[in-house]
């Protein structure tokens, strides 16, 4: 069995883009309220009382949009700062980075994955439902900022939806040729937009691979990271190209992850709803942290059960009831 030592932590459910593929177009999504959150002083105890002691070490800090979150530089610094803290990541829009990237290095975060769908401004505003506004000279900025702060590696994720910018495949390649930057293809996944993903689909990783491969040639390579992603890289380049084939690959028996919503909902699987339990409950009702830690033990043990090969009957009504956003990715 793997070892289970990656936890994702969603540190609000709210965001500052609508990403077509992460939302659902046109429906309002009930947020959380402020008082629904964990606080920073939960997600520590958790992560100090229950999480270590089960063996995790490797923490990425995700959303919704997590810069959005106050508060997120001092959380940053204290996750950091434990000693048991291996790895510690966060994945952002980048839309706030310029201005908080040198803020979050010194907290100690070193790792960072951003998404950017496009290089071109109006389909980048098209995907992420700009509502008239231009978004991504400020992204752009945000990722500038961030390689030159020295976050390291530094990668940049890419959801491609066929018709949408799938025409825009080398030129995302292209990116780390010469820059140590790390692109990495998405396959759309049927959570957020079931509506988008029933009409457009997504296009397997390997189609996307002959057309680097035809135009520069593909080896295999490696970067540093905890994810799913298969890592290759243009002959020569600087920077690396991953992709995560969650649709056409199922990477499944290398699964070492568990997520934590914003609102304490432990999920042991994305693509499976079964077995969640919601942590900040038992924190709020004074349950013994020795047994809460019992239950995530628990959890862990039937987690192999609740994977990817169940995913047909990964949901009650076969609709996710929680949105990437709500999530985390
Ligand atoms: N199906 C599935 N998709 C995943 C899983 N982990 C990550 N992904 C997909 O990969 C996307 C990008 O993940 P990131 O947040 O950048 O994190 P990562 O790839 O784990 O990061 P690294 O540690 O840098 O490798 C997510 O939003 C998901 O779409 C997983 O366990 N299962
Ligand atoms: C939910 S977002 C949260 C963090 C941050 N807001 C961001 O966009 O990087 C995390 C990741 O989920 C990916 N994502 C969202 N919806 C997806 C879907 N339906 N299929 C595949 N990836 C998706 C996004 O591309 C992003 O890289
Ligand atoms: S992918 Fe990230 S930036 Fe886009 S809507 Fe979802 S949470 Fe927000
Ligand atoms: S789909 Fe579930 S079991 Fe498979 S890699 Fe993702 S989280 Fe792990």
């Amino acid at each position: 069995m793997n070892k289970i030592d990656y936890l994702r932590l969603s540190l609000i459910d709210k965001c500052n883009f609508n990403c077509q593929y992460c939302m659902p177009e046109g429906k309002d999504i009930n947020y959380l309220l402020t008082q629904d959150l964990l606080t920073d002083e939960e997600i520590l105890i958790l992560i100090r009382e229950i999480f270590i002691p089960l063996g995790f070490s490797k923490f990425r800090l995700t959303g919704g949009e997590p810069l959005l979150r106050p508060g997120v530089v001092n959380l940053v610094k204290e996750i950091a700062s434990l000693s048991e803290t291996q790895d510690l990541a966060m994945t952002t829009n980048g839309f706030l980075l310029a201005k908080m990237a040198q803020d979050l290095y010194d907290a100690g975060l070193r790792r960072i994955n951003i998404s950017l769908d496009s290089l071109n401004p109006k389909t980048f505003n098209r995907i992420i439902g700009n509502r008239g506004f231009d978004r991504w000279n400020q992204t752009w900025k945000g990722i500038q900022t961030a390689y030159q702060v020295g976050f390291d590696p530094l990668k940049l994720n890419v959801v491609i939806i066929p018709g949408i910018n799938d025409n825009e495949v080398l030129d995302l390649a292209a990116l780390t040729i010469e820059r140590n930057w790390h692109i990495r293809f998405i396959e759309f996944m049927p959570i957020g937009n079931t509506q988008l993903f029933n009409q457009e689909a997504w296009i397997a990783s390997e189609e996307l691979r002959k057309q680097i491969r035809s135009y520069w040639g593909l080896v295999e390579s490696q970067v540093r990271g905890n994810g799913p992603a298969d890592v290759f890289q243009i002959p020569g380049a600087k920077g690396t190209i991953g992709f995560i084939s969650q649709m056409s690959e199922c990477f499944c028996s290398r699964c070492n992850r568990m997520r934590l919503s914003a609102d304490g909902w432990l999920r042991p699987c994305l693509l499976n709803e079964t077995g969640q339990i919601n942590l900040k409950t038992s924190l709020r009702q004074g349950m013994d942290l020795s047994k809460i830690r019992l239950k995530v033990k628990e959890i862990l043990a039937i987690k192999p059960e609740i994977n990817f090969e169940q995913r047909d009957s990964g949901t009650e009504t076969g609709v996710y009831t929680r949105t990437m956003s709500q999530i985390g990715g």
